[in-house]
């Protein structure tokens, strides 16, 4: 038996459940600190937005953008799902191909592609490149001409919308160091290049105009800008680009301060708008892509520490030390991005402090979270920061040489390791010893 509290699961002995499973015996039989995923939190987004998607009878792709959680079973509970996959770098292509995840199925990010991953994801007869810059075209005809090989590509372009977000997780705006500017004449240069290549078959244009968005404005005027590209490319180059990819951005609830849409009033939005524009202006209804990446994998995950040292200074403030940090989550650090936290061994218990949580990374900077109501703790309690699971463990460090966290996948009350921790020995492998002149 199992009962609800806020957000979080709870069994009978007052502990947190991550998929079914104890939170502390998490803790006790894989250590802490372990990010531990609900797995069918992952399933059930996924097909919350195909159902959005289907009601809507549309074509469309939903994309996910490993960027936000890749690992092997990552990828392999994806293709489960039978969606696609964005990568950014050849790390996450070659971890999909180990995957055995379908390559047909995965676009290719990057500001900065080098020859190497372009050659690879050739080689591996990627879905589609989504072009960045001129550098890249290049590369391309290069290296198709070599191989006589056709590919798939997207242009990436910055529609010249500044999402409401955190300053560094807005893409979409003209000063940006991604995509080609539509303003300046750059996308329109870009596509002309493309069609003039022999290998390169375009067949979309992308944008994303940022990360955590919560409101409605910007997504809608990005579709607005990317259809009027539709038409514009139609009545210049006789081109009518089969697919919009919008980006990912759809923000969540990390604590009650936020209040996200939810992601049908983003896409039927954004659904009706391309409609009305195809519509209008006499235009092939284009297929929709989205690139969701938080918000498919950012509420499954809880992080469990194990609570250390508390230092009170009386009439300041209290701390709590645990055994992770700024290692495993560097968002509260980077982007002051706030959690809510329980002690998963006293769910039950009533909140008895205000305590800020201190990871135990050698910087000041290393705090997970501030002033939070938590029932009273001692050494060995198992705190738990709920809705880690996006930029958590992809973003993770060594940091002071602490080794990176284990991650579990939980789901029907079962548990599987699907990283495992880090050792000490790991901090060394890659380490050559001085040479004695
Ligand atoms: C091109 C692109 N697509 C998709 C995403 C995923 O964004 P989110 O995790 O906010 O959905 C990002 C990250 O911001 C991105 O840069
Ligand atoms: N890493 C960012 C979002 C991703 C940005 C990628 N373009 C975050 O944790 O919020």
């Amino acid at each position: 038996m199992s009962t609800q509290i806020g957000t979080a699961d709870v069994n009978q002995a007052g502990h947190l459940l991550v998929g079914g499973v104890d939170a502390v015996k998490l803790a006790t039989e894989y250590q802490t600190p372990l990010i531990a995923y609900d797995v069918s939190k992952i399933r059930q987004q996924i097909h919350h937005f195909k159902a959005i998607f289907d009601s809507a009878q549309v074509k469309y792709q939903i994309s996910y953008a490993s960027k936000a959680f890749a690992t092997i079973a990552m990828y392999q509970l994806i293709n489960q799902e039978q969606i696609h996959c964005d990568v950014v770098s050849g790390g996450e292509l070659y971890t999909a191909v180990k995957a055995g995840f379908p390559i047909d199925k995965v676009s290719f990010h990057g500001n900065n592609k080098s020859r190497e991953e372009l050659q690879f994801a050739l080689e591996h007869q990627i879905g589609c490149i989504i072009i960045d810059n001129f550098h890249e075209i290049e590369l391309l005809r290069e290296l198709t001409e070599k191989s006589q090989q056709s590919v798939d590509v997207m242009l990436r372009v910055t529609p010249g919308v500044s999402a409401h977000t955190h300053e560094y997780d807005m893409t979409g705006q003209e000063d940006s160091k991604f995509g080609f500017d539509i303003k300046s004449g750059q996308a329109d240069q870009a596509i002309q290049q493309i069609i003039a290549t022999p290998y390169l078959n375009p067949v979309g244009i992308h944008c994303h105009i940022g990360s955590q968005i919560f409101a409605i404005e910007g997504f809608i005027l990005a579709a607005q800008k990317m259809m009027q590209l539709v038409l514009d490319w139609k009545n210049k180059f006789n081109f009518e680009t089969p697919i919009v990819n919008l980006g990912g951005g759809f923000g969540i609830r990390y604590t009650d301060d936020e209040q996200p849409l939810q992601p049908e009033v983003f896409i039927q939005a954004i659904i009706d708008e391309i409609k009305k524009i195809a519509t209008k202006n006499n235009l092939k209804l284009p297929e929709i892509w989205i690139e969701p990446g938080r918000s498919i994998v950012g509420a499954a995950g809880v992080s469990l520490y194990t609570v250390g040292s508390h230092k009170s200074i009386p009439g300041v403030r209290n701390y709590l030390a645990v055994d992770g940090g700024m290692g495993d989550n560097i968002r509260p650090a980077l982007y002051q991005a706030k959690y809510e936290s329980v002690v998963a061994n006293k769910m039950n218990e009533p909140t008895a402090q205000t305590v800020s949580i201190a990871g135990k990374y050698c910087e000041s900077g290393d705090m997970l979270a501030w002033d939070q109501k938590l029932p009273a703790t001692q050494a060995g309690d198992i705190v738990a920061m709920l809705d880690t699971g996006a930029y958590g463990y992809s973003m993770a460090s060594n940091y002071n040489r602490n080794p990176r966290p284990a991650v579990v996948f939980c789901e029907n009350g079962k548990s599987q390791l699907v990283v495992k921790r880090e050792q000490w020995q790991d901090m060394t492998a890659l380490d050559l010893p001085l040479i004695e002149s």
